[in-house]
């Protein structure tokens, strides 16, 4: 389990988190939630030992963060950033083995080369493999990265915005993968997500942060109200249950009422 106890980090007079405490689960997927600038991208990066914290306590199992750890507890993630750029010419199939550089030598393993395209094969892009990367899409980009962080096979997989640039066919490709590789490999997993509905959708957990403060947490099922959308983004909406009790959220516009 990631326990995060009492952390409170602040850039100037800007609070990004005031006493937050959380605990994520391996084999559950959790989706960070908040309006723009509440502090998403910098929680994932203080999780990776990126920002260092004004006060508090990150800790996986019995190993907590702090500066002599920070090598070992970095090859537990597979982290995903916002918005990389590449500028190297490498293929897509080489990029995604950059993921298990530590089993990389100057001869590619087979094994390796074949999980790479695998993964790339199961999310229908093995036409990709030998694609100069940066000659790629954003969001064949953004599938690529994706792959490299499974290749990796992390204790924890950490994704920002991972489906910000796909269109509606791969967002669910990647989460629909999400979700299953985090079952079958027990990951400890958690992305930032703007979309209310693809949350409720693919997290067992929300983590809904605002000003500081972690305003709401658990199943989407139970928190997911119309109230907490107004409240965390001041915008009417309307929240309706498909039969197995996930909420979506509807959204109205300013001169309707809910
Ligand atoms: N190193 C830094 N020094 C000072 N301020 C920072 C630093 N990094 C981020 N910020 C500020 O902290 C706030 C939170 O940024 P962050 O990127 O974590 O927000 P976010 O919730 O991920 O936003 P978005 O939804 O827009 O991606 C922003 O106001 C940002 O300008």
């Amino acid at each position: 389990m990631l326990k995060v106890n009492n952390l409170n980090l602040q850039f100037g007079s800007l609070v990004l988190a005031r006493d937050v405490s959380f605990t994520l689960k391996p084999g559950q997927v959790t989706a960070i939630l908040g309006p723009n600038g509440t502090g998403k991208s910098t929680l994932l990066k203080t999780l990776f030992g990126d920002i260092k914290v004004d006060s508090g306590d990150i800790g996986f199992g019995d190993e907590h963060l702090t500066p002599k750890t920070l090598a070992k507890w970095r090859s537990r993630f597979g982290y995903m950033p916002q918005d990389i750029h590449f500028d190297i010419g490498l293929s897509v199939v080489e990029v995604i083995l950059l993921g298990r550089i530590d089993a990389l030598s100057l001869r590619v393993d087979e094994t390796l080369l074949s999980e790479a395209l695998d993964i790339l094969d199961s999310m229908g892009l093995a036409h990709l493999a030998n694609r100069d990367v940066r000659t790629l899409s954003g969001g064949q980009c953004q599938m690529m990265l994706f792959a490299q962080a499974l290749m990796r096979k992390p204790q924890i997989m950490m994704l920002d915005e991972p489906v910000s640039a796909l269109d509606l066919h791969y967002q669910h490709v990647l989460l629909e993968h999400l979700r299953q590789q985090t079952q079958q490999h027990n990951y400890t997993t958690v992305m930032v997500l703007h979309d209310l509905n693809l949350a409720a959708q693919y997290a067992d957990n929300l983590l809904v942060l605002k000003g500081g403060e972690l305003v709401a947490t658990g199943d989407p099922k139970q928190i997911l109200t119309a109230e907490l959308v107004e409240d965390i983004y001041n915008v009417k909406a309307q929240v309706f249950c498909d039969e197995s009790g996930v909420p979506f959220v509807r959204t109205l516009r300013s001169n309707q009422a809910a």
